[in-house]
């Protein structure tokens, strides 16, 4: 089990949700503090609602601008906010059910964004699923190839 020994205390990892995952958001960012991680919370920062494009959209430009190295995204399902950010030809964001999704979309899909719903994850496996994705390197070689396709930095 690889929770979080491995983590890179140099990392600063940005949050954003929309109002549906504010307690997880939240939590999780307890969370990583405790562990020692630099957190960028973008907000939401209260209950009224907010569109999750527009996070993702956020979330997206600061890790743009290099004020982040990696995201966790959020919103109920977690399912709008992937699609969000997944519309960012340079954000690779995984929405991820369990720790086995969460070793695998770093290991061969170099994910930079970990993607939760907030409304349909319990919160001892999400904080699983956050250790496991910021513990776990990317596997390189025949993934390297595919992920580049995704960029659009080779044609498929
Ligand atoms: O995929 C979308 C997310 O789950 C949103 O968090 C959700 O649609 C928000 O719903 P509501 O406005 O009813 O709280």
């Amino acid at each position: 089990m690889c929770r979080g020994k491995q983590i890179m205390k140099a990392e600063v990892v940005a949050l954003a949700s929309d109002h549906g995952a504010l307690e997880m958001r939240a939590m999780l960012a307890a969370h990583l503090r405790a562990r020692g991680v630099d957190v960028l919370d973008l907000g939401t920062p209260g209950p009224d609602a907010v569109d999750y494009p527009d996070m993702a959209d956020l979330l997206a430009e600061t890790l743009r601008a290099g004020r982040a190295s990696r995201g966790i995204l959020l919103c109920g399902t977690g399912i709008g906010i992937s699609i969000a950010i997944n519309r960012h030809p340079d954000m690779r964001g995984a929405l991820v059910h369990d720790a086995y999704g969460a070793r695998l979309c770093r290991q061969h899909n170099d994910a930079n964004i970990l993607v939760l719903g907030g409304r349909t994850t319990g919160s001892e496996v999400a904080k699983e699923c956050v250790d496991i994705f910021l513990a776990t390197p990317f596997e390189g070689g025949r993934h390297a190839r595919r992920v580049a396709k995704l960029g659009g930095l080779l044609p498929s």
